[in-house]
């Protein structure tokens, strides 16, 4: 935000060669907001080394320290040591992080008081009711269906069984199973309804709740069940933020150039490890070695026809690329992007468009042709993944201005910068 309150523009970067650079990443949003809060209800002190510090993190930081965990930082922020302690009447503020909105409420329904929550304006629109009705089901008492709405907690919450329609968001399942240890009975979720989006999500919470000694069974399709027991403290450290890595890799896609990034997992459940693959398709030369994966950029750049349900967080930086591919792109399964930090198909086939992109938005996704693009403003609508969108763009397109480059912060402050030292050739 400019001085005089209107948002200022930040003029996106043209690479005038092809990028050569190492980027190295901050932490994982998704891993640090689950280890917070698995680390709040655990049965002893833990540490969580090489956690992102950003807006979501330090939404979800102060979130659990406002219910009574002590939190306290070390090494720059990103060590952080995690007390846990009796849970108790707070307000909680969610911003627009949808790990807040969707994985607190079951924690402060654990609390012994009242706990109201608010966010963003633009978070009162994003899906909250399925979580809540769950929550109810479960025998929490919750007054409003979105946000604001408050958590009248009784400092125990009975469990049981819940059949929820989780395909608006994977995130109704995820938060309902990470407090769900700390239930009188445990929870079983059962979904019914379309399919459940970004599966490899629900698959990191599994996967960091076993970790935690919590028994998780998942033998019968679409029904997770927790069982009551004792999460225990341990340490946890944070793999580089993938989903975050993909406009760096997408630089050098669409500049023909040679990005690579230091300590990708070869194991993971994050979804950002889906752009490896995509990013073939599109022409690119992907190579994961035991140090850091690397992505060289092709001569000519194609589209892709990809479902991305089960990766829809990767979309913003996808349509970019496609949008300056050669040929054309169907970008499947992601209507319920339309529940993101905003309307995603809605802004992106606005702003490619407004590029002089030919962009229609589907049913569930996006049919991007290739066309010559030009300078002009880029709107982020307070989303970070639609600013880095811009800012792949306007590496190849001259006068590409993206309003409030700041809402990287969202997940990844500092992002300005980063970018810079991308293209001044700078090894992080
Ligand atoms: O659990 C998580 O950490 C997330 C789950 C996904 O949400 P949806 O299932 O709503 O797409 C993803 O898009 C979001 O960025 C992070
Ligand atoms: C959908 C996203 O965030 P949130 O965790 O707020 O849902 C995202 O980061 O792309």
């Amino acid at each position: 935000m400019g001085e005089d309150g209107r948002v200022s523009l930040w003029r996106a970067p043209r690479a005038v060669s092809p990028v050569d650079a190492s980027v190295t990443l901050p932490g994982s949003k998704s891993i640090t907001n689950r280890a917070l809060i698995l680390a709040a209800l655990a049965d002893g002190p833990s540490t969580i080394t090489g956690a992102l510090r950003s807006r979501d993190t330090d939404l979800m930081v102060g979130a659990l320290r406002g219910l009574g965990a002590t939190i306290t930082d070390r090494h720059g922020g990103t060590t952080l040591d995690v007390t846990p302690g009796p849970l108790h009447a707070s307000a909680v503020d969610c911003g627009l992080a949808g790990t807040v909105m969707r994985f607190v409420p079951p924690v402060a329904a654990l609390a012994d008081g009242d706990v109201r929550f608010d966010g963003d304006e633009q978070a009162r629109s994003r899906p909250m009711g399925t979580v809540l009705a769950a929550l109810r089901a479960l025998g929490a008492e919750i007054v409003g269906d979105r946000l604001p709405f408050t958590v009248h907690g009784r400092g125990s919450v009975r469990g049981g069984t819940v059949t929820i329609d989780a395909s608006g968001s994977s995130q109704f399942v995820s938060g309902l199973l990470l407090s769900a240890a700390a239930f009188d009975e445990g929870v079983t979720v059962h979904h019914d309804g379309k399919a459940v989006p970004s599966m490899p999500h629900i698959d990191m919470t599994v996967e960091m709740l076993r970790g935690a000694g919590v028994t998780v069974d998942t033998s019968e399709p679409n029904t997770w069940r927790v069982h009551p027991g004792p999460i225990r403290a341990r340490n946890v450290t944070v793999e580089p933020d993938l989903s975050n890595a993909t406009p760096f890799l997408a630089a050098a896609a669409v500049t023909g150039g040679i990005v690579s990034v230091p300590l990708w997992p070869h194991a993971t459940t994050q979804a950002g490890d889906a752009i490896r693959h995509i990013l073939e398709r599109m022409g690119a030369d992907v190579q994961l070695s035991d140090v850091c994966l690397t992505v060289r950029g092709p001569e000519t750049l194609v589209g892709i026809d990809i479902d991305l349900h089960d990766v829809g967080e990767l979309t913003p930086t996808v349509a970019a690329v496609a949008a300056v591919a050669s040929t054309p792109s169907e970008l499947r399964g992601i209507a319920h992007l339309r529940g993101h930090e905003t309307d995603r198909l809605a802004a992106l086939a606005t702003e490619i468009g407004r590029l002089g992109g030919t962009v229609r938005e589907t049913e569930d996704g996006l049919r991007i042709e290739p066309a010559p693009l030009h300078g002009g403003v880029w709107h982020s609508y307070a989303d970070h993944r639609m600013a880095t969108a811009g800012a792949i763009i306007g590496l190849v397109v001259d006068d590409v201005e993206v309003d409030d480059i700041g809402t990287t912060a969202k997940t990844l402050p500092g992002f300005e910068s980063l970018w810079d030292s991308m293209l001044t050739g700078v090894r992080s």
